[in-house]
């Protein structure tokens, strides 16, 4: 089973993402995406194989976003792919059948495709309105998510739903009513001054309802 919490990694340069992906494995995050956009291949290989050793150190999945030749060249966990990326089928062909791959998602029909295309996971968003990421797809709020997990849930859709865009500790109740699986947050962990006391409390949240 997936985690419930994935980490996107944020910083302008290699040692500014470095240092908050550190801190965010140091909190307790267990899943990593880099996201380190509109950098040189130079750059994104250096830092792409630096995470690589850090989430061994840790056991913490490591999932890039957006290259797949990226993700194949540094034996990654996985890759996330958005609907202007890589197709998620010919993403498969190249990684096989053994890496995550995560699409992103904005409405139901999304789904169908991506999922019907092989994806492992969802990214379901935006949630509500984020600074982190440019050119939005329409905002969905709860009700977005009550409506589209929904009609998953009437064609027998399982694959895991992370929900993501400006999502706050506050959110996360009404979030799991809906029936995601978890959450993929990046602004709310990169800021926080006390990563370790935030990271239990979303994985409180997260969890409360499952039973091991
Ligand atoms: C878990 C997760 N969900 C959605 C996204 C967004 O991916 P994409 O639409 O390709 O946008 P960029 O992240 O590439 O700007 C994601 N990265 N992760
Ligand atoms: C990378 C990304 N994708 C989104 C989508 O809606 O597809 S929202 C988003 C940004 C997530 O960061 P934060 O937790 O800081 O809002
Ligand atoms: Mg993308």
């Amino acid at each position: 089973m997936f985690n419930k919490l994935q980490y996107i990694s944020q910083g302008e340069t290699v040692e500014k993402q470095l240092q908050n992906i550190h801190q965010a494995l140091d909190a307790g995050c267990n899943w990593i995406q880099m996201r380190f956009k509109n950098q040189t291949p130079e750059k994104r290989f250096v830092l792409a194989e630096a995470v690589k050793t850090l989430c061994e150190e840790y056991l913490a999945n490591f999932i890039v976003n957006d290259d797949v030749s990226l993700a194949q060249e540094i034996a990654a966990d996985g890759v996330h792919l958005g609907l202007t990326d890589m197709s998620i089928s010919e993403a498969r062909a190249i990684l096989g059948d053994r890496k995550i791959i995560g699409a992103t998602a904005n409405t139901f029909e999304d789904i169908l495709l991506q999922t019907k295309n092989g994806c492992d996971y969802i990214g379901l968003g935006p949630f509500q309105f984020t600074e982190t990421k440019e050119k939005l797809s329409p905002i969905l709020a709860t009700e977005g998510y009550v409506s589209i997990l929904n009609k998953m849930k009437s064609e027998n859709i399982t694959t895991p739903v992370y929900a993501i865009g400006g999502i706050t500790l506050e959110n996360i109740e009404s979030l799991v009513k809906t029936g995601i699986h978890g959450i993929a947050v990046s602004g709310m962990i990169t800021k926080s001054l006390q990563k370790e006391q935030l990271v239990q409390q979303l994985n409180d949240n997260l969890y409360a309802n499952v039973i091991i």
